[in-house]
């Protein structure tokens, strides 16, 4: 499926994106193994949620839904997972297959973990390393799905991160749940900390100490309700498109807010980017508020390494931010963006020179100089987020812009070509 994006238009109205995608594979996970029931409000049903949620169910968790959001676990307990029928196909997700190999190597049962042809070339020896210290028996060839998990006892460990990733966080944080003692993560950089969160709203207490985050097992979790907010990753198009595109002006509600997340509002904002951040407010336990955005000539900026971890997901959009600002925008400190569903620096550079624009690839980002975007072909490589940042470049661009292979954007954000639409991108979707 291609996406073809007609030039001019801009960004108005009012929009409700779908639920968080990390928050949602997360609540999934947690209600399956707490005690009692566990509903979900505004839970995205993107491909990669989906994939979760078949992964419980193929492991005896009985669940209603998803529906129109909605979703009610039954939990069967730490200890009340059974062996899965089949081998586990966790898609496109990278989060859905590290968090289930930490959830997973504890269980009193083999399994194994496979995805699509992009996941099994992601690296999954970052899990592997630190849950194998736990005393986990994963096998896996060149540390790359699939994962054959026999389950053992865990014991506690205290680990350093070598990368700043969520995802390596929270599965070792998981893995703790099943482990004796105490669980310790060190980050080298704050990441998002939506599974400490949750473990809390569970009642597992998850202790900070400095850039440490350590739990030592209650042996149980409580089934909640909860509501998921807005996925701010994919309202990061809109942020985008609402910025560069003439005229706009959009309203974005209920978008989550976490901090560890709002790393693209401070990179658009210092770039000129008009957001404003109205009626804040919690929900789920996470901060949540509308986004208020409006067109605004944007300049180009040398983004501070900090913010990487902050907007690791978002890359794909500010790649197009700098192309239509004025000046020089320099990434740097982004290695891991070449670990993504695609080579995310190298596709979106190939991308952008597509239709005009000078970009000098470096081994860790990349500096892009804004110029006039022109139209021309662009391959997203199978990668929701290069699909749907190179949609909103279709805004400025001086010709239309087709970009292929566009069928992933539904793992994060099945309804984004309706709701670009509905804000007045002329995008239409060609299928073939
Ligand atoms: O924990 C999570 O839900 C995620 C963490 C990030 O990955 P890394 O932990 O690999 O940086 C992010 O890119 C991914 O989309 C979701
Ligand atoms: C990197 C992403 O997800 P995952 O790692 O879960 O595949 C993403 O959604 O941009």
């Amino acid at each position: 499926m291609d996406y073809r994006v007609n030039p001019g238009g801009c960004l108005r109205g009012q929009i409700s994106v779908p639920g968080d995608k990390s928050i949602s594979h997360r609540v999934v996970m947690l209600g399956a193994i707490a005690d009692g029931v566990t509903e979900a409000e505004g839970l995205l049903e993107g491909a990669d949620v989906l994939a979760t949620i078949a992964a419980f169910q193929s492991m005896g968790v009985h669940m209603e839904g998803p529906d129109r959001g909605h979703l009610r676990i039954e939990g069967v307990g730490l200890r009340g997972l059974r062996a899965p029928s089949d081998i586990i196909d966790c898609g496109n997700s990278g989060t859905a297959m590290r968090l289930l190999a930490g959830l997973l190597a504890g269980q009193e049962f083999s399994c194994t973990l496979t995805g699509d042809a992009s996941l099994r070339r992601r690296p999954m020896g970052r899990v592997l390393a630190p849950l194998a210290q736990m005393g986990a028996a994963i096998e896996a060839e060149d540390g790359r799905a699939p994962l054959h998990i026999h389950g053992r006892p865990l014991q506690g460990i205290h680990y350093d991160l070598p990368v700043a990733s969520a995802q390596v966080k929270s599965a070792i944080l998981l893995a703790g749940l099943y482990a004796t003692g105490d669980t310790c993560v060190r980050e080298p950089a704050p990441t998002r900390d939506h599974s400490e969160r949750m473990l809390q709203g569970f009642g597992q207490p998850v202790r900070v100490e400095g850039a440490q985050r350590c739990l030592r097992s209650a042996g149980h979790l409580r089934g909640q309700s909860l509501r998921v907010p807005g996925d701010i990753s994919s309202a990061a198009f809109f942020l985008l498109g609402a910025s560069i595109a003439p005229k706009s002006d959009l309203l974005l509600e209920g978008v989550g807010i976490n901090p560890t997340r709002t790393g693209i509002v401070e990179i658009l904002t210092r770039m000129g980017a008009r957001i404003d951040l109205l009626r804040l407010r919690e929900v789920g336990g996470e901060p949540v508020a509308d986004l208020r955005v409006r067109y605004a000539q944007l300049r180009g900026i040398d983004i501070p390494t900090r913010l990487v971890p902050l907007a690791i997901d978002e890359f794909p959009a500010i790649f197009i931010a700098a192309a239509a600002a004025e000046g020089v925008t320099r990434i740097r400190g982004a290695e891991e963006l070449r670990v993504k569903e695609s080579d995310r620096i190298a596709v979106m550079a190939a991308g952008l020179r597509t239709l005009g624009i000078a970009v000098e690839e470096l081994a860790d980002g990349a500096i892009i100089h804004g110029g006039v975007l022109g139209g021309g072909e662009v391959a997203s490589h199978g990668d929701h987020r290069i699909a749907m940042a190179f949609a909103m470049a279709g805004l400025v661009a001086r010709e239309s812009v087709r970009i292929t292979d566009c069928t992933n954007v539904a793992t994060s954000f099945p309804n984004f070509a309706e709701l670009a639409r509905t804000a007045g991108l002329d995008l239409e979707v060609q299928t073939s």
